[in-house]
């Protein structure tokens, strides 16, 4: 009998499809995961300016009811977090992982959208700091969150990346991956992991293209399945990079301001290698 394994995301919706619980779920499904969802925030987008982003979060009052279908209810193998709203939602998410004891936790401490240099909610950062990331059992901060995290200022080269993660570290995440992505000036697409003892690269390819939008949720979703199948964190962070450097191979332009990633490019190339 096929075993089958259970991941939540507690994160916001994407209106676009391409990040937040619609990038996660969609990331689960292709890693071969049932994937559910708890909604913390409704994101929009203005096609009449810019594609202006707008943020509704959801009542605390609806978050609680979709927590306790899930993870009483279902129970998971693994969870996510991803934009969560007001500092009421991330005390509930932080209550719900104490209280039901869940294990394999990403912390996918989203502040930003692409495109914007700062916070949507700064009132949320403190909460982050403070009561989820020290009950991470992997976070995943990009430069810009990262230095909000460790309280550190802008991040711009591999040595500030590790210093970054140190502190995350202490903050209670048993490891630490800082995002280079895009913006770190390096030739590869490189992100630093640290375990507490020691930083190791995880490296791609950097692929030439501006249609990124939703890798970090769905690169922090990949390593969220890979979790709930039982790898270990440094095997799921492995196949999570594989997943997103297909993925943004084949991202595509879905209008003249946006480009979401390819979900369903890695297991296709998989297939293509076995053939
Ligand atoms: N152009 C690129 N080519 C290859 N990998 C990339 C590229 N941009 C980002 N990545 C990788 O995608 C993952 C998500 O990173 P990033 O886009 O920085 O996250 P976020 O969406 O949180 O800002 C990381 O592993 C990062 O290194
Ligand atoms: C609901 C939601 N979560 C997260 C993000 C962050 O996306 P990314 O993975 O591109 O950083 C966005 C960006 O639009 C979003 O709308």
């Amino acid at each position: 009998m096929t075993t089958h394994y259970k991941a939540l995301t507690v994160a916001g919706s994407d209106s676009s499809g391409g990040a937040g619980l619609q990038a996660d779920l969609k990331t689960f499904q292709e890693l071969g995961v049932y994937g559910m969802s708890a909604i913390t925030t409704i994101v929009a987008m203005d096609p009449y300016n810019s594609w202006a982003h707008q943020v509704f979060p959801i009542s605390v009052d609806i978050l609680k009811p979709q927590l306790d279908t899930i993870v009483v209810g279902a129970g998971v193998d693994a969870m996510k977090t991803g934009m969560l709203g007001s500092p009421e939602i991330i005390e509930l998410t932080a209550k719900t992982i104490k209280e039901q004891g869940i294990k394999n936790v990403v912390i996918d401490p989203v502040m930003v959208c692409k495109g914007a240099d700062e916070e949507l909610q700064p009132e949320n950062t403190t909460s982050l700091r403070e009561l989820l990331v020290p009950l991470a059992t992997v976070t995943t901060p990009n430069l810009f969150e990262a230095a909000k995290l460790a309280q550190l200022p802008p991040i711009t080269t591999v040595d500030q990346m590790k210093q970054a993660a140190a502190i995350i570290h202490d903050l209670g995440s048993n490891y630490v991956i800082v995002k280079g992505g895009s913006k770190l000036n390096t030739e590869k697409a490189t992100d630093v992991l640290y375990d507490g003892q020691d930083f190791e690269l995880i490296e791609s390819e950097k692929i030439d293209t501006p249609y990124i939008h939703g890798a970090g949720c769905s690169y922090s979703a990949a390593i969220t399945a890979e979790l709930a199948k039982g790898r270990s964190v440094k095997e799921a962070i492995q196949t999570a990079k594989d997943f997103i450097t297909e993925a943004i191979r084949h991202s595509f332009k879905l209008n003249q301001y946006v480009g979401p990633t390819d979900h369903s490019a890695y297991k296709k190339s998989l297939t293509a290698t076995k053939n």
